[in-house]
């Protein structure tokens, strides 16, 4: 596996544990590439002093027969989780190589970075690993946010597809990782989540596959109750020119929860 990690100017290696991280897990047939080319976030990197890691969506070359088929299963759609099933466990576990295992890699190899001042966010595919991650450890992440986030994964065909081919048949299961079921169980501290969707975006208002209107409901039922904020955008479509437009505002937004900016700002 890939990976891109940005380095702000303020990065010194000899300040240990000194700068804190912001991890973008893109979507659907994404590599580290991605984001780190097209979602801009560097600037604001720069600006407020976080660092930010671009992981890939899957393993890549598991040898697994039929991985390759798809570009919504297999490689680079890795879907967040810990596979369950016989052909895909051993390899696509994709929540705790995000969760465990990367956070501990790259702490070796860049000692200045701060893996206990973290926060999370995603776009599409990634906006709901980012979501589910964050509502699966409460109080580990500082912030998240997502752009046109896969909402209620357990109810979509993208997300019924990813599920049963890693999680099987028992929807019990996929429910594990669903955004719109964990934020009802989240009990933990409470930072505000914050959402763009775009209104031109097909795969939300054509194919069905977002439906981030489910996750604000269900949100007014919880601990987040009023702090969850879904920006419908007009005009936006599901591309990377819409995470660019609005990559300022996410910036911010955890900049705020990572500590790096007053009340004031
Ligand atoms: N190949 C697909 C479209 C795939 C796509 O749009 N992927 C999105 C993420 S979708 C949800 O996770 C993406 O970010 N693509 C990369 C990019 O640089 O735009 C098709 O043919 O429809």
């Amino acid at each position: 596996m890939d990976i891109n990690v940005y380095l702000p100017a303020s990065y010194d290696a000899g300040k240990i544990h000194a700068t804190p991280v912001l991890i973008y897990l893109a979507g659907l047939t994404c590599s580290p590439a991605n984001g780190a080319e097209k979602a801009f976030f560097q600037p604001y990197a720069d600006k407020y002093g976080f660092a930010v890691v671009y992981p890939d969506t899957s393993p890549r070359g598991a040898g697994i027969d039929g991985e390759d088929e798809n570009w919504d299963f297999g490689t680079g759609a890795g879907f967040y989780c810990d596979a369950t099933t016989e052909k895909y466990k051993d390899h696509y576990r994709m929540y705790s190589y995000i969760n465990e295992e990367l956070p501990v890699l790259l702490a070796e190899k860049f000692a200045g970075l701060d893996f206990d001042t973290v926060s999370l966010t995603g776009h599409s595919m990634g906006g709901y690993g980012a979501l589910a991650i964050y509502l699966k450890n409460a109080g580990k992440y500082k912030s998240v946010s997502a752009f046109a986030p896969i909402s209620n994964p357990s109810n979509c065909p993208w997300g019924e597809k990813c599920f049963g081919g890693y999680l099987g048949d028992d929807r019990a299961a996929w429910l594990e990782y669903d955004p719109t079921v964990l934020i009802k169980k989240y009990d933990g501290p409470v930072a505000p989540i914050l959402i763009h969707q775009g209104l031109a975006d097909a795969f939300h208002y054509r194919d069905n596959q977002l439906q981030p209107e489910n996750f604000l409901k269900a949100s007014e039922e919880s601990k987040f109750k009023g702090k969850v904020s879904v920006n419908l955008v007009e005009k936006f479509d599901h591309s990377y020119f819409f995470i660019a437009s609005f990559a300022k505002e996410h910036a911010e937004h955890h900049a705020k929860y990572l500590g790096l900016v007053g009340p004031s700002l």
